[in-house]
Order: structure tokens, then sequence, then C-alpha cells
């Protein structure tokens, strides 16, 4: 495995540029996810590490090797796509052994079954071994092209967000095998999704994408917990973090440039209305939604919206009035930027 270097890659297709100017170092054995909306830049940077997209300007470097102008071959990487793209006519035994019968990497057919199932039996899919790739469910020929990149041990994986195409049961339990896999094999990793709980899940750190800018590079916490500005803040959380203008709820310590207070779900207390709130404003209860998991309680503050969790069980329905006080909000100046936080705000 190796560490990945880009030094201020940038791609532009005509007046789009769909990455600029970004720069990252990937740690050997790292599970890197770029986190961004549709447009990001995310698929554009990882063909450019793949090889597949050329570099306008900037370089690609993998295990201290300057790859810029190597082909795709040549970079030694595996690329997992969106949508699987396997041989129908084979079977999945064939399909999966397929990267190691290459002529330039020819192993012998021990070996390769060895390996092959070796990796059914990690993706569960060994039962299967014999069917055509045709004769199988979505869930189970995605799981056949993620094994198709794992026979193999390159020096890093690149995925497209391999599992946004399966249901919800399927997508949590490839979480869990995909980030157990990547652990037991030491495998450096850059994955590419849109899915917050996937990057907080699986992610050693998140590269967050906004206009083909890295925005913010951390740790999952660091990231949550220090955004460095208000788009960055929106990415990460369920409910999303409210944002209200100063002076929507009383708070202390706020920096004297702080234009906006964001509040997650642990930033707000809900009380009864009138209980001895000393420092809250009063609010009414327009929505109690119940998700199954979590239920989320919208009220209006004024003229403000803003949306936290309640217990499932909390006797509040629509109309109710509550009090809300904000507990050690981030804060965000004009601009959106962060700014000084009240301390002890993290948790
Ligand atoms: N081959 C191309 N030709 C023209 N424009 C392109 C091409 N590839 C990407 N773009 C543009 O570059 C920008 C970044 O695209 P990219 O696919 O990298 O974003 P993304 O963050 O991966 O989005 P998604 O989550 O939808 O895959 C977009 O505006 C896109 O339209």
């Amino acid at each position: 495995m190796a560490e990945v270097a880009l030094h201020g890659v940038t791609r532009a297709f005509g007046d789009t540029v769909a990455v600029d100017d970004l720069s990252l170092t990937v740690g050997d054995g790292e599970f890197v996810v770029l986190l961004g909306p549709t447009g990001a830049g995310k698929t554009t940077t990882l063909r450019c590490v793949a090889g597949i997209e050329p570099l306008d300007r900037g370089s690609v470097s993998i295990g201290g090797r300057d790859v810029t102008k190597a082909s795709p071959a040549e970079r030694d990487v595996t690329f997992v796509f969106q949508q699987y793209s396997l041989y129908p006519h084979l079977t999945v035994y064939d399909n999966l052994a397929f990267p190691l019968r290459s002529p330039a990497r020819r192993r012998p057919e021990a070996e390769i079954a060895e390996r092959v199932r070796a990796v059914a039996t990690m993706l569960r899919i060994d039962a299967k071994l014999g069917n055509k790739a045709t004769r199988l469910s979505g869930g189970e020929m995605q799981r056949v092209a993620i094994g198709r990149a794992l026979v193999r041990t390159p020096s890093v994986y690149l995925m497209d967000e391999p599992l946004s195409s399966l249901d919800a049961k399927l997508r949590a339990d490839l979480r869990l095998e995909l980030k157990r896999i990547q652990q037991d094999l030491g495998a450096t990793l850059i994955y590419v999704t849109h899915d917050q709980i996937e990057a907080m899940t699986m992610a050693t750190r998140i590269g967050v994408m906004d206009r083909g800018r890295l925005v913010q590079f951390g740790t999952p916490r660091e990231i949550y917990e220090d955004p460095a500005d208000v788009y960055v803040a929106t990415r990460l959380g369920t409910p999303r973090i409210n944002l209200l203008p100063m002076g929507a709820l009383p708070v202390g310590g706020a920096p004297a440039a702080a234009a906006w207070m964001g509040l997650r779900t642990e930033h707000v207390e809900i009380r009864p209305a009138g209980a001895a709130a000393a420092a809250g404003a009063d609010a009414t209860v327009e929505r109690v939604e119940r998700l199954g998991d979590q239920t989320h309680l919208h009220l209006a503050l004024g003229a403000e919206k803003m949306v936290t969790l309640t217990d499932a069980h909390a006797p509040l329905a629509r109309g109710d009035r509550v009090t809300v006080a904000a507990r050690a909000p981030l804060f965000f100046d004009r601009d959106g930027r962060r700014i000084g936080a009240v301390r002890g705000a993290r948790a």
C-alpha cells in the first residue's frame, strides 16, 4: 500500500473548473472519503488519481513516485465505479478471477482460486461463485464488482459511490464490511460519496469539497465538531445544523464579530414553556416528525425556524409552547466563516 499526494491538481472542462488547485495527502493505509454535493468535483479528483483524467495543472504521486504522466496501468490502482460493470457471460468466479488472469499479472490458477474464494467469503458471495453474473441481485452484483477490486492488492483502491445503488440494509452491512476489509488489508483507499453516514463511519479523514475546492480536511470528529465554515457545518449531522441570526436566542460568550449561531441538536435544550428559564426564548411546536429511529421537532422561534431531536415519547404536539435554550453553539461571521466557539462546546 502507499501514500497518495496531490499537489495543486486542477482540471477544467471549458468554463467549468471541476477540480481547482486541490492539494491533499492520503497516508499509507488511510481511508479517505471525499464528501460533497453533486458537481463538487469528487469524481474528477478520483479520476485524476486513477490517471483516467489528465491534469491541466498540478501533480499526483503514489508511494513517493510522481505518476502525473503515467498511464492508469502504471499507477497500480483499482477503481470501483458506482455502477457494477461485470462481464455478464462469465460466472461470478471468473469475474473475480479476471483481474488476476490479465497477461500483465498472470498468477498460477491455484493461487487465483485461493484469492477468489477468500474475497468471495469476505463479501459473502461464496455461495454464488458458479452463477452467471446476470443471475444475481443488484446487491450481489455490486459485491462482485467490489470483490473484483479486492482480489488484487494494488497500491491504492479508488471507489466512486460503490454502495449508492444498494438498498439501505445492504448499504449499512457493506459499509461495515468494507471498513473491516480495508483495516484487515491495511489498504489505502480513497472513497467518493455524498452520504454523510458513509463518511462518518468509514473515514479516517474526510475531505469536504465545494465547487472543485477542498474546503476542509480532517477526521470525522474534527469536521463535525470544528467545521471551518457554514458550508462544512451543514455537510454532517441529522437534522442539519440550525443557523440562527445572533439575537434569536440569548447566548453568552459570543465573539463580537458573530453574525450567526449554529445549533446542532446537542446544542439545544428544550424545556416546558415558562419553566424557570434563565436564558431561553419561547418557541412554538410546528410539527413532531416521527422517523422511527429519530423524532424531529420542528419549532418556530419568532420568525426563525429550527429543527431538533426529541424523545419519541415526549408529550409534544403541534401548537405547544416550549422554551428553547442554546448550549455552547458554534459561531460564524457574516461571511459564514467559523469564529471562536464558546469553550466547552465540544463534549
Ligand atoms: N467529462 C466532462 N465534461 C464536461 N464537464 C464535466 C466532465 N466531467 C465532469 N464535469 C463537470 O465538472 C464538475 C464536477 O463534476 P464531478 O463529476 O467531478 O462532480 P462530483 O462531485 O463527483 O458529482 P457527483 O456526486 O454528481 O458524481 C461538474 O460541474 C461536471 O458537470
